[in-house]
């Protein structure tokens, strides 16, 4: 899908995605990066069409239900020169792909990830998301959700993301700003995106939010930043503590940040020292039809003697 244009958009009016996409958009290119290095990765959802409707010659890949993350992680370790974002709905991310979220944040690739918090399963037509909370009837449902919900902020921490944040759809400009950070951050960083779905999600929709979220950056006291290793626990209880305001008052910003832990990718040059130089997206796999690959070659590093 490499710098594909596309001038058509199927996203209901006033759908929270818009200012997903817009601040999306604007950070790649207040970062000034270069977007033919840049790769979109999303799953199945309203949300997972994001690399179809973004205006640069951005590449995408449009994935599997639950399973962006994955692709995403194979091509960033495939080539980490490439700046890789992941688009996936809650249900994507937090329900399908659960076992994915957590198990990435062992590894601590240099990722970003945006889950699109909306509350239902916006494309099959409004069934409960793993965020919605018990008892809480949308418009879609016949009777209260039955579950409980998943905090993505308190799963991310406790999940090793190293970057946890929270963003409002409808705030593009403050959004753009936490993206463009997180693109920044140096390892696995997750911003949860309060998403107005007004086509099945009645009760969380813009007036909602609009009179609930208040920005973390405006209170001088707050200091999500782990600076020394000793400040990690007291930090991350913080943060985990933050992200249980729900309601009245809903916090947006940046949760948690930490930049000692090693990423994936350090790790794995530690052990093949050519790997950051000469990654596996620059071989030459086939001349011809035929494999130029000798697979002797490559395990060489890896030998255990
Ligand atoms: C393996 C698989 N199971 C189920 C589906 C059906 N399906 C498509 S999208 C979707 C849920 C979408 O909800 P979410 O991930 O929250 O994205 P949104 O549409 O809200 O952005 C489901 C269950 C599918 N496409 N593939
Ligand atoms: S169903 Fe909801 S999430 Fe999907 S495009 Fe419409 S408003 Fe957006
Ligand atoms: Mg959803």
């Amino acid at each position: 899908m490499a710098g594909l244009k596309v001038e058509w958009n199927d996203w209901c009016p006033g759908c929270g995605n818009f200012g997903i996409l817009s601040a999306e958009q604007q950070a790649i290119q207040e970062l000034g990066l270069d977007p033919k290095k840049v790769v979109l990765v999303s799953g199945i959802g309203c949300s997972g069409k994001i690399p179809h409707f973004i205006r640069l010659p951005a590449s995408g890949v449009h994935t599997l239900h639950g399973r962006a993350l994955t692709f995403a992680i194979g091509i960033k370790l495939a080539n980490p020169s490439l700046e890789v974002i992941v688009n996936g709905g809650d249900g994507d991310q937090l329900g399908i792909g659960v076992g994915h979220f957590v198990s990435a944040g062992r590894r601590n690739v240099d990722l970003t990830v945006i889950v699109h918090n909306n509350g239902v399963y916006g494309l099959t037509k409004g069934q409960a998301s793993p965020t919605l909370k018990l008892g809480v009837k949308t418009k879609s449902l016949p009777k209260p959700n039955i579950n409980s919900d998943i905090n993505p902020i308190a799963l991310a921490i406790s999940s090793g993301y190293t970057f946890v944040a929270r963003g409002y759809a409808y705030d593009v400009k403050h959004l753009k700003e936490i993206i463009k950070k997180a693109i920044k951050h140096k390892g696995l960083a997750m911003i949860d995106v309060l998403q107005p779905c007004p086509t099945y999600n009645d009760i969380h929709t813009k007036e909602y939010y609009d009179k609930r979220v208040y920005k973390l950056d405006e209170d001088p006291s707050w200091d999500p930043i782990v600076k020394k290793p000793e400040e990690m626990d007291d930090k991350m209880s913080k943060a985990i503590l933050k992200s249980m305001e729900w309601g009245d008052r809903t916090p947006i910003g940046i949760f948690y940040q930490n930049e000692l832990v090693s990423t994936y990718e350090q790790r794995i040059a530690e052990r093949s020292p050519s790997y950051l130089d000469n990654p596996p997206a620059h071989d030459v796999i086939e001349f011809e039809g035929k494999p130029t690959t000798d697979v002797e070659d490559i395990l060489k590093e890896r030998r255990v003697t």
